[in-house]
């Protein structure tokens, strides 16, 4: 059983008044376009809200084939890491790919993958320079769950807090670039990649 966990309890700041998540890119909320997306390599897919964004992102999925849980913030804006850990509890997968809302270029191929490369181990975690794609990474989801909760409990709420906790295979550039293009990591904060995005998108017809 493998789950996609989605990260959406953002207050979308550096793009505006609006809700990136249900922002309509060519066509689509940004957040059906990327479970879209991953669907078909997931057995059930979660997604991590605030409870203000729930209806809005609820909507997104009126006519939709998948039919995804909501893991609801008990507490807001305590940062993705709290949302993760929120997100894996209603979790029944033994592994997730934990993937953010605003990343609409996902690319299933690269998320099977990190699957693959993560069994028997805790995590499956990109890291194209220095910085770790925790955010397009693959989880096992108790212990992921419960190094979260270690960390918030230390009050270190950093994303890269969980991982030295895990027992974990690290991607490099050369390993990505084989299976995907970094497109998969775009996403998409102001509103002028967003527009950007759609001009892509409507150019490709997609
Ligand atoms: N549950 C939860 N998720 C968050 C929180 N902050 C960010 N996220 C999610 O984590 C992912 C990465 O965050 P950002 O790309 O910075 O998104 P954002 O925080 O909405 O955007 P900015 O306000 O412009 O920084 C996105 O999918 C967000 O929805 C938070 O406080 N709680």
């Amino acid at each position: 059983m493998r789950a996609a966990l989605v990260l959406a309890g953002g207050r979308s700041t550096r793009f505006g008044d609006r809700d990136k998540a249900v922002a309509d890119l060519a066509g689509t909320p940004m957040i059906r376009r990327v479970v879209d997306r991953v669907a078909g390599v997931v057995d059930e897919v979660v997604i991590n809200c605030r409870s203000d964004q729930e209806d809005a992102i609820s909507d997104a999925f009126a006519d939709a084939e998948v039919d995804p849980a909501f893991a609801v913030d008990r507490e807001p804006d305590a940062g993705p890491m709290a949302g993760i850990a929120r997100g894996l509890e209603a979790v029944s997968a033994e592994y997730a790919f934990v993937v953010a809302c605003d990343m609409p270029f996902v690319d299933p191929a690269f998320a099977e993958h990190l699957f693959e490369r993560a069994a028997g181990h805790d995590a499956a975690v990109p890291r194209l320079d220095e910085w770790f794609q925790t955010t397009q990474a693959v989880y096992r989801a108790a212990p992921m769950r419960e190094a979260c909760l270690r960390a918030l409990e230390r009050d270190d709420s950093r994303i890269v807090a969980p991982l030295s906790d895990l027992e974990k295979v690290v991607l490099d550039r050369e390993e990505i670039e084989r299976v995907t293009s970094v497109e998969t990591f775009e996403n998409l904060n102001t509103r002028e990649e967003f527009d950007r995005a759609v001009e892509r998108l409507r150019g490709d017809g997609r």
